[in-house]
């Protein structure tokens, strides 16, 4: 089995962790790991808008190789995959279980949690280029200056040690950075948790849909490959993968769109959280809904409707980025 990835370190980790697991289900199988770099991570200047979003910038290049047989499959990022559209002949063949959910504040070395404290935020700056961690932490600390900040996980810690600055599509540069918001999921796969000054509750800064999922994705057709992937697949990351993508796809959610989606299983039920902020985070709807465990497209169906019925809408274009 071809698997293709990126080749950062993240996503090299992930990728390996698949191999670890497929050679632990299937013996017989020989997995060979082919690296790529997509154009989201050959430019490191840009917003990833000018790429297509996420979907164009990370993800187009690897799902063609799949479509035309050079790969059976691909290692995503659940995060990273677009949600409101199809890509047809390709399925998730496999999710693996589901790592920390969550997103962790990282301190630049010889700065304290109480530095950040005792300013209520003035004059610190937080790196990041996601919407949805800038309007949640505009909303923890309605003085922090968010600035724009690129790089694969473990490049970024790098430039906030080193007190690099941010180059800005339009020439400019921010920064150094004084904190980053990240994944605590990517930090531990690149080594770094140690780095975590704090980690946010779903509650504080409800994650993204799909964070801390490695998604395997195949050719729809290619049933050798969807017969291994189903052996390394775990079912309840499915389920939250299912519902929570189903939000997206309801709210057609682009990727400049700050909406964030969480589920939980325990027994026979799901509880699902998703909520629509705009980037100053000012303006903030929520919704949690609870139903069973095994349909979960139907909450998620449930939840992105009634987000939508509480003005979610408006908000979701007012940030979509011409076309
Ligand atoms: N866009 C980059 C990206 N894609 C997935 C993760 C790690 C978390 C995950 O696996 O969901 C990260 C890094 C980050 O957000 O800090």
């Amino acid at each position: 089995m071809r698997i293709g990835t990126r080749k950062s370190t993240m996503a090299l980790a992930q990728t390996e962790e698949i191999a670890r697991r497929l050679a632990v289900v299937a013996p017989e199988l020989a997995v060979e790991i082919v690296k790529f770099e997509p154009v989201g991570d050959r430019d490191q200047t840009s917003n990833l808008l000018k790429h297509g979003g996420k979907g164009g910038a990370f993800v187009g290049e690897i799902r063609a190789a799949v479509l035309k047989g050079a790969l059976h499959a691909a290692m995503h990022s659940l995060k990273d995959m677009p949600g409101n559209e199809d890509t047809p002949g390709l399925v998730i063949g496999a999710t693996l279980v589901r790592d920390p959910p969550t997103d962790a504040l990282v301190l630049r070395e010889g700065v304290s949690l109480d530095d950040l404290k005792r300013t209520h935020g003035k004059g610190f700056k937080i790196g990041t280029n996601a919407v949805r961690r800038a309007a949640y932490i505009r909303r923890l600390f309605p003085e922090i200056e968010v600035i724009h900040f690129r790089g694969a996980a473990d490049t970024r810690v790098r430039k906030l040690d080193n007190g690099e600055m941010q180059r800005l599509p339009d020439g400019g540069e921010v920064g150094p950075a004084d904190a980053l918001i990240m994944a605590r999921s990517g930090l531990e796969r690149v080594g770094l948790a140690s780095r975590i000054a704090r980690d946010f509750t779903p509650q504080e800064m409800l994650p993204a849909v799909g964070q801390g999922i490695v998604a395997v994705e195949c050719a729809a057709h290619d049933w050798a490959s969807r017969r291994h992937l189903s052996l390394i697949d775990d079912p309840a990351a499915h389920l939250s993968c299912d519902a929570e993508r189903e939000v997206l796809w309801v709210l057609n959610g682009h990727c400049n769109s700050p909406i964030a989606g969480y589920s939980v299983i325990s027994g026979g039920e799901m509880s699902l959280t998703a909520s629509v902020l705009d980037e100053a985070g000012g303006q903030f709807i929520e919704v949690t809904r609870i139903g069973p465990a095994d349909r979960p497209r139907e909450l998620g169906r449930a939840v992105g409707l009634e987000l939508l019925d509480k003005g979610a809408g408006a908000l979701i274009e007012a940030n979509r980025p011409a076309e």
